[in-house]
């Protein structure tokens, strides 16, 4: 079976085992160093519009916890930046850490955040999500910093939900939230073509990566953390530290939208 995770004997350094493309061309996460990232003029702004009657529910997945969207319609989508038509969010999820020295899956220079947040969105020029995860442009993902500071009370509202939804496969309504409430202020973003960072570890995504992080509190890390990657009935285990190092750039270029 294709089981995965993120301790030593299933883990990412294990995953080539089952997934080859693990060490394919075009892997993510990657350290983007800001100082070889080329600004390129013809990037687009890029235009986030969503709907928060579009959220459904929230998810622990065993690997994470995602917030689900209805994608049956362009009520939430992503547009400009690096992307050529609209793409529609479809969830999104976080990659955190033990402690607050790591946790993220793409790095700045070396610097590892404690959390990553990754908005993903899919293709409409594909009929649906399935379809458009294995194409080369089929997925544009969003991905942004969480930096330990001040409570971020936008943040909380997912955070209370965490309660309900402590062990793997448990599930929850979550409606009436709108991600935008989670970006920072600026939008700038760096821009490589990637892959999904976890199996089955497609290379069908054009990662956007903000510059600027948000604010999450050591508190809010703790809520995080208090997550399971188990099920009810099993041997508890924590969810943490589920992130994927960074992986060789193979020649890949990196965009940046600012200067
Ligand atoms: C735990 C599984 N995570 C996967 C699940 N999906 C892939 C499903 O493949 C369909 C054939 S996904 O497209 O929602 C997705 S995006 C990211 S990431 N970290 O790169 O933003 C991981 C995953
Ligand atoms: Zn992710």
């Amino acid at each position: 079976s294709h089981a995965w995770g993120y301790g030593s004997n299933d883990g990412p350094e294990k995953w080539a085992e089952s997934f080859p493309i693990a060490n394919g061309p075009r892997q993510s996460p990657i350290d983007i160093v800001p100082t070889q990232a080329q600004n390129d003029p013809s990037l687009k702004q890029l235009k986030l519009k969503y709907d928060p009657a579009t959220a459904k529910g929230i998810l622990n997945n065993g690997h994470s916890f995602q917030v689900d969207f209805t994608d049956d319609d362009n009520s939430s989508t992503l547009a400009g930046g690096p992307v050529t038509g609209i793409y529609r969010l479809r969830q999104f999820h976080f990659h955190w850490g033990s402690s607050d020295d790591k946790g993220s899956e793409h790095t700045i220079a070396g610097t590892k955040f404690p959390c990553e947040l990754h908005l993903v969105h899919w293709n409409t020029k594909y009929p649906n999500f399935g379809e458009a995860a294995s194409k080369p442009d089929g997925l544009a993902v969003v991905g942004v910093f969480l930096k330990i500071g001040s409570a971020n009370s936008r943040l909380q509202k997912v955070l209370d939900a965490l309660d309900d939804i402590r062990s793997k496969g448990r599930q929850t309504t979550f409606t009436n939230f709108d991600p935008k409430t989670l970006l920072p202020a600026s939008l700038d973003f760096w821009t490589y073509e990637g892959s999904l960072t976890t199996p089955p570890l497609l290379e069908s995504v054009t990662w956007i990566v903000l510059k600027d992080p948000i604010s999450v509190s050591p508190a809010q890390m703790a809520k995080f953390r208090s997550l399971l990657f188990t099920s009810e009935g099993e041997a508890s285990s924590c969810m943490v530290d589920n992130f994927r190092p960074p992986q060789p750039l193979k020649g890949r270029k990196v965009r940046a939208s600012f200067k």
